[in-house]
């Protein structure tokens, strides 16, 4: 199985690509990889071959991964008949994806990939075989975990929450460590702060999430001070905020698809 990945010096063209050279799921020899920028003398330690362009990179590939951003994807001019193509690409749907003459997956992954913790949903085209699944399954791992959605359209929805990766533990991270040092405290220590909430409440919640519900019920019946400040954050529209991001995340990748006005 040879693959290759168009974007494979970006953000996670990159990280797919490194992970599945250490990890061994790819051997060197059959990585082929292209950017915009060109040709590098190393990739992630290893010796693999560079493609001019996605033209070349499909003829040297079974499996061809796209991973540039969804504005470059018109330019690329990718001829893949009869070859499987997973697109990375928020908000380019099935109907633009077809031109290339490929079996379509769309896949959701995020950042986290670069650290082997992605979970990757993903949709398969009609077309897409048992062997394309098994296939899709086995890079997927390369980045972490991954499922098979029924709908296209999920995919608009997943672009907005797990596609956005650690963007909202970000923002309330900054909100939390701003809070702190506006009320007098070195910033190292705000960030610190900010740390033993947004991480070490995840690491509570991994792997146990959906008990979330009752972890909030528990505080909130515990009637001390984080009732206090949970009472404070929804009565400020906490929740609200966290579904109008979501929305409006959904909104731009259907807008990108031409399914719908942004
Ligand atoms: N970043 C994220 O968290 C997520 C991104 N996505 C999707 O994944 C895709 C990739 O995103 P991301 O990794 O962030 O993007 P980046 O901007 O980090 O990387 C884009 C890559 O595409 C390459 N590139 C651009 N134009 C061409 C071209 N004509 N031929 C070959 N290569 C080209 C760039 O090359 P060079 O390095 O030389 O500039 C770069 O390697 C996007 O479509 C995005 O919607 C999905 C979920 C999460
Ligand atoms: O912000 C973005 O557009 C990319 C695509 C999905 C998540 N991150």
């Amino acid at each position: 199985m040879r693959i290759g990945i168009i974007g494979a010096t970006g953000w996670l063209g990159s990280a797919l690509g490194g992970r599945l050279l250490s990890l061994g799921i790819v051997t060197p020899d059959r990585l082929v990889v292209a950017n915009r920028s060109g040709a590098r003398s190393d990739y992630h330690g290893h010796a693999v071959t560079w493609a001019r362009d996605a033209v070349e990179l499909a003829a040297l590939s079974d499996i061809v991964v796209v991973s540039v951003r969804p504005q470059d994807w018109p330019a690329l001019g990718l001829g893949a008949e009869g070859k499987l193509v997973l697109s990375f690409m928020a908000g380019v749907g099935s109907d633009r994806l077809r031109d290339c003459g490929g079996r379509i997956v769309r896949a959701m992954p995020n950042a986290a990939a670069d650290i082997g913790r992605s979970w990757t949903p993903w949709w398969a085209d009609q077309g897409v075989t048992d062997a394309d699944r098994q296939a899709v399954t086995t890079i997927l791992s390369a980045i972490g975990t991954s499922d098979e959605i029924a709908r296209e359209s999920q995919i608009d929805l997943m672009t907005a929450l797990p596609g956005s990766g650690a963007a909202y533990p970000a923002l309330m991270a900054v909100a939390m460590a701003r809070f702190m040092t506006d009320n007098g405290l070195p910033p190292d220590i705000a960030w610190r702060a900010a740390d033993a909430a947004v991480c070490g409440g995840a690491a509570m919640l991994a792997g146990r999430i959906a008990d979330a519900p009752a972890l909030l019920a528990a505080y909130r019946d515990y009637r001390g001070t984080t009732a206090a400040g949970i009472d404070a954050a929804e009565a400020a529209g906490f929740s609200a905020a966290i579904r109008a991001a979501l929305d409006a995340a959904a909104r731009k990748a259907r807008a990108m698809a031409g399914d719908a006005p942004a």
